[in-house]
């Protein structure tokens, strides 16, 4: 029997008045990695901020096995005045309470960028990269960390196809050491690897692996369903905190 990581029971949120997540119950396993997919708007990214702690529900219990949680965002851009190297983007995860940076902490920054296979371009700017190598770099920022749980909201925008093979393997190879919890609308780049899929419309409902993922969201929801990648930035409205 494999260990609860995250349990979710009668859990609802709303934003001000907005009900945007209903009575959701679900339980994810250790090593498990649970694909999420919906409508645009169906409160996917708002699921894995709950998870995270970013937002709080307004009912019901979460229950997390851990509190090391490391969370990619839709966007990857940091601030183009703020320039910043490969290397100290993963150190940013190993800074705690602004203490000081010990020999270990560097070390561990090293290894995260190893295991993403980035550790050669880790003195060059941040901000040179490409989208896959940016997705890859805050990949290693939550490995630097040691999170058990690895959240990834869209990591296929901003990507070409190639480069979404290698990300494939990564998580692939990832998840034996973590549970891994991924939003996508391209359901073909993970559908090798994915334990289980959930469907997020406000309420939950988790669908079974052998079938068109695309087609049951269509005839789930009705065929107005927009579903589309976030290939444009959007600015985050509302009291959150930005994790990074
Ligand atoms: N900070 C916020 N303040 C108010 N409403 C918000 C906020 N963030 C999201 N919403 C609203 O909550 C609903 C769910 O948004 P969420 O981003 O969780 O959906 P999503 O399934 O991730 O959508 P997408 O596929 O477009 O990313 C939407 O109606 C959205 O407009």
């Amino acid at each position: 029997m494999k260990n609860i990581v995250v349990e979710f029971r009668n859990v609802s949120f709303s934003y001000e008045k907005e009900r945007v997540l209903q009575n959701l119950n679900f339980k994810i396993y250790e090593n498990e990695m649970v694909t999420i997919v919906g409508p645009n708007g169906g409160g996917k990214t708002t699921l894995i901020k709950l998870i995270s702690g970013l937002l709080i529900p307004d009912f019901g219990d979460i229950f997390l096995s851990t509190s090391n949680i490391g969370y990619v965002s839709q966007h990857s851009d940091l601030d183009n005045k703020f320039p910043i190297s490969v290397f100290e983007t993963v150190l940013l995860g190993r800074v705690k309470n602004f203490g000081l940076i010990k020999k270990e902490d560097k070390e561990k920054t090293i290894e995260a960028l190893r295991e993403v296979g980035l550790e050669k371009i880790k003195n060059k700017s941040f901000n040179s990269l490409s989208g896959g190598q940016k997705q890859r770099v805050l990949i290693a920022r939550a490995l630097a960390t040691e999170a058990k749980i690895l959240l990834l909201d869209e990591p296929t925008s901003n990507i070409d196809v190639e480069i979404g093979k290698n990300l494939n393997s990564l998580l692939k190879k990832l998840k034996e050491k973590m549970t891994i919890i991924l939003i996508t609308h391209d359901t073909s780049f993970v559908s090798n690897i994915t334990d289980r899929v959930f469907c997020i419309n406000k309420h939950f409902k988790e669908h079974p692996l052998d079938v068109n993922i695309d087609n049951i969201i269509k005839s789930s929801y009705d065929n107005d369903v927009a579903l589309v990648r976030h290939d444009v930035n959007i600015k985050e409205t509302g009291g959150e905190n930005e994790l990074y």
